[in-house]
């Protein structure tokens, strides 16, 4: 914990908790929403500012929250391209860190093949260790995906920074457990698909919900992987840990009124459209498709 604690006082030697910082001094003039919408070309002339916009001089600074398995990826990476900030999701650093060769690597795999959070100290030095790389390379604003995940987590982040918005995506327990042993990912480009094909009775007021596959393309059929921490056992786990460790950070964000509450209608297909109605972006969409 000691080095979280040093990484959060300002220090000429930590220019990533520097970076976080600026957006925290950026914004001590908030702009309004008439002016963010004027100046930036995120928001085009005549339409709404989207929900969380970003102040004046940054772009957005977004969190996904939501259960394993339920989009965050998905919708967090199609904003980012949408918003033109970087989507970075804690789980792929700790995926990539698994990956080499590293110090940390034996440690993390006993971790994550058991449904179990890496700890605070660990996930912070990685974001922090990536949020540097973007700041070398002119990044600005961010949706993280997957961070944070422990209240101790949210605190360390407002610390640092300013959160805009904090988007909770949700979707029914049985239907996440379909969708995260579903999972595949082509081996050779990264791209995940879905082989479950979901169909669920609406029940108690609530409606229906049918999610189509999502197959890969031919050149990715044969190379596809399954995670490792996507067995029944282990995604059970996962959602267990998420109850426990992450859902009271819905109640944490909510009572800073910054939480949007997204219960995802079905698949891509549904839900796109409705999660940018909800975040005033569906103007913004037609303008980028009719530029592009
Ligand atoms: N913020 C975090 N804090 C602690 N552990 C994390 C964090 N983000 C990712 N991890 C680790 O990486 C694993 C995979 O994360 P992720 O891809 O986000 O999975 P999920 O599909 O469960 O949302 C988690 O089960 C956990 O072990």
């Amino acid at each position: 914990m000691a080095a979280v604690l040093r990484l959060l006082k300002p220090s000429p030697l930590s220019s990533s908790a520097a970076f976080v910082r600026r957006g925290l001094l950026s914004t001590t003039i908030a702009a309004s929403e008439a002016d963010a919408r004027a100046k930036s070309p995120l928001y085009p002339r005549g339409s709404p500012a989207p929900r969380g916009a970003g102040t004046e001089g940054r772009s957005v600074q977004w969190v996904f929250l939501g259960c394993p398995g339920v989009g965050k990826g998905t919708y967090a990476g199609r904003l980012s391209t949408l918003l033109g900030v970087p989507h970075i999701a804690t789980g792929d650093l700790v995926r990539e860190e698994l990956s080499s060769s590293g110090p940390l690597s034996s440690q993390l795999t006993e971790i994550v093949n058991q449904g179990k959070l890496v700890s605070d100290e660990i996930i912070i030095r990685l974001l922090f260790k990536r949020l540097e790389a973007g700041e070398a390379k002119g990044e600005t604003g961010f949706i993280l995906d997957g961070f944070p995940r422990t209240i101790r987590q949210a605190e360390i982040l407002d610390d640092v920074t300013d959160i805009d918005l904090v988007v909770n995506l949700k979707l029914p327990e049985s239907v996440l457990l379909e969708k995260c042993l579903g999972r595949r990912i082509c081996g050779e480009c990264g791209k995940n698909f879905n082989v479950a094909d979901i169909k669920v009775q609406g029940e108690n007021g609530r409606p229906g919900i049918s999610m189509a596959p999502l197959p890969p393309p031919p050149q990715c059929a044969s190379k596809l992987v399954t995670r490792s921490d996507d067995t029944e056992d282990v995604v059970k786990e996962r959602l267990r840990v998420y109850k426990e460790k992450s859902q009271p950070l819905e109640e944490f964000y909510r009572i800073q009124g910054k939480l949007l509450e997204f219960d995802l209608p079905g698949g891509i297909p549904e839900s796109w459209p409705k999660l940018l109605e909800a975040l005033n972006l569906d103007d913004h969409e037609e303008k980028r498709s009719a530029a592009a």
